[in-house]
């Protein structure tokens, strides 16, 4: 046994400790299993660029084994017996473990994705717990309608009709690496609430918070086999999953790339999906707006979680009269803030969560120099082993910009001045993705009329990125299929039956 959490750069709970000090192991069907081809994957700090765990590298055969578990637990047995109100209570005490580990869990999403400790306890964690009391809370409420019909021709007899929500099955979930802990809870909240069964597979960035949780799981009372995690390779573990025959549901978070390709398996297999994928974000600025509000603001709408966030505020708009001002306003704070490690409890802007995303997001930089546009601040790595890059702002850009129309998942945000509302909407609408988007202004006559014309599944009015579990979430165009978070999250785990009685 060896002890990862004395190579890490800053002191970590003794309960993290305890942790990181075991073999990782994967749990599928109640046991806690190796790989079985024995493979491991290490897990590196993004604020040292050293690993600092291994997990197990779950292949196919490791797929094949969860879902067959999965099944088992949904098709017959304790689970699939078991009332609505136990399910509400179970996911209730699994949101009360969350809330008493929470620090724990807030540390190894630090260590894993490099965000700031306190970040990952107060927004991922505590969002975490609300998603689960809130999906707890619709077990008991989920239900179909009657219908009086109306049958031609067999006029004599009369008819009932009424429809059931059933859990569609299996669900096979892929998550990736920017909030793992609380994508594993979006689908593994109204997967349980409804009663279906899962396997997870966590991005192979920052598996820990998710093995973390399958312990939990168990801890709460879970039948075996109701929720499994296998860790892994996308085009492996994750490739396999979106494919496989016996899962009747895949829920995707990830690139618009992957989606579609994941998408497409599970479509061969007439899998239901649901795809929460890529945005590029705008934040709209009306020439009323309070530059400070605005420039706060915008801040939080670009560089939370490192801008590594699929509705990152990427676009600012701002009206030509306030738009010198606003840059301003704004590049003070990027100048400001504190880069560091996730687990320095005065750090501000975490390292991005890994080198491939750091020179993905340097490359867009460069990009936009090389086509004309310069930097008002930012616009270089961080010093250091780590995988930083300072809070940017870019100006002088063109609307052809690779950095305009690209996602970029990284803080980095364009600033482009504009004339009118008609152009601001034409171009705010100017990108294959319709994720969200932000109005900020005080004339609600504008701003109403501003919302219905931009194309995004979420309108943000006076702030950015801020979620509800009762607001529905997903994406218009490339931005996904489906809505997760709300009422609306159990069209996509419930299948509905109709039943028509002959009286
Ligand atoms: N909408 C969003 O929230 C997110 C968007 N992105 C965007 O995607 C870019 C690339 O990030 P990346 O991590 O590569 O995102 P991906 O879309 O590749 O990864 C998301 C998840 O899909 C898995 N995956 C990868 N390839 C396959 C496959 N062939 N079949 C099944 N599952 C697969 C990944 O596993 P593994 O980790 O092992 O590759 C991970 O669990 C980012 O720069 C950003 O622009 C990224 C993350 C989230
Ligand atoms: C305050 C938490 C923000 C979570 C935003 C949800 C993002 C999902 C994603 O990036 O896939």
């Amino acid at each position: 046994m060896q002890d990862y959490a004395s190579t890490l750069s800053a002191p970590v709970s003794e309960a993290t400790r305890r942790f990181l000090s075991k073999p990782q192991r994967m749990l599928i069907g109640g046991a806690w299993l190796e790989a079985s081809e024995g493979g491991t994957l290490d897990v590196f700090d993004p604020a040292t660029g050293q690993a600092f765990a291994k997990v197990p590298a779950g292949g196919k055969a490791d797929i094949d084994r969860a879902v067959a578990a999965a099944r088992q637990a949904f098709d017959g047995g304790d689970w699939a017996a078991m009332r609505p109100v136990d399910r509400e209570r179970l996911l209730m005490k699994l949101a009360d473990l969350v809330e008493a580990n929470a620090q724990e869990l807030a540390e190894l999403e630090a260590l894993d994705n490099g965000k700031p400790v306190a970040v990952a306890r107060f927004a991922d964690v505590a969002l975490v717990v609300d998603s689960l009391r809130y999906m707890a809370g619709w077990a008991t409420k989920i239900g179909g309608e009657t219908m009086q019909p109306s049958v031609p021709i067999i006029r004599e007899r009369e008819f009932w009709g009424f429809t059931r929500r059933e859990p569609v099955g299996v669900v096979g979930a892929i998550i990736p690496w920017n909030f793992p802990l609380l994508m594993a809870a979006w689908k593994m909240g109204p997967a349980l609430a409804s009663g279906c069964t899962m396997v997870l597979k966590p991005a192979e960035e920052t598996p820990l918070s998710a093995l973390r949780l399958a312990e939990l799981v168990q801890e709460a009372g879970y039948p075996a086999g109701v929720f499994n995690v296998v860790t892994g390779l996308g085009h492996v573990a994750g490739a396999a999953l979106s494919s496989h025959p016996h899962i009747d549901k895949l829920a995707f978070t990830g690139s618009t790339e992957i989606g579609k390709l994941v998408g497409k398996a599970a479509l061969d297999n007439m899998t239901r999906i649901s795809l929460e994928l890529g945005g590029k974000s705008p934040m709209i600025v009306l020439d009323d707006a309070d530059v400070d509000a605005v420039a706060a603001g915008a801040a939080h709408g670009i560089f939370f979680n490192s801008g590594q966030v699929c509705t990152a505020g990427s676009r600012l708009f701002v009206h030509k009269k306030k738009f010198d001002q606003v840059v301003e306003g704004l590049s003070n704070i990027a100048a400001g803030m504190k880069v560091g490690a996730g687990l320095d409890p005065d750090t501000q802007l975490g390292p991005l969560v890994s080198a491939v995303q750091q020179e993905r997001v340097m490359g867009y930089i460069r990009s936009g120099f090389d086509e004309g546009a310069r930097a008002a601040v930012g616009g270089e790595a961080g010093a250091g082993g780590g995988y930083f890059v300072k809070p940017t702002v870019l100006v002088d850009a063109r609307d052809d910009m690779r950095v305009v129309r690209e996602e970029i998942f990284g803080p980095v945000v364009v600033a482009m001045p504009y004339d009118d509302l008609d152009e601001v909407a034409r171009r705010a609408n100017d990108t294959p993705y319709g994720l969200a988007a932000s109005i900020w202004s005080n004339d609600l006559t504008r701003v109403h009329r501003l919302i219905p014309r931009i194309k995004a599944g979420t309108v943000w009015v006076n702030c950015h990125t801020v979620l509800d579990n009762s607001m529905p979430f997903g994406g218009f165009k490339q931005s996904g299929i489906g809505r997760e978070m709300g009422r609306a999250v159990f069209d996509q785990y419930t299948e509905i039956k109709s039943v028509l009685m002959a009286l």
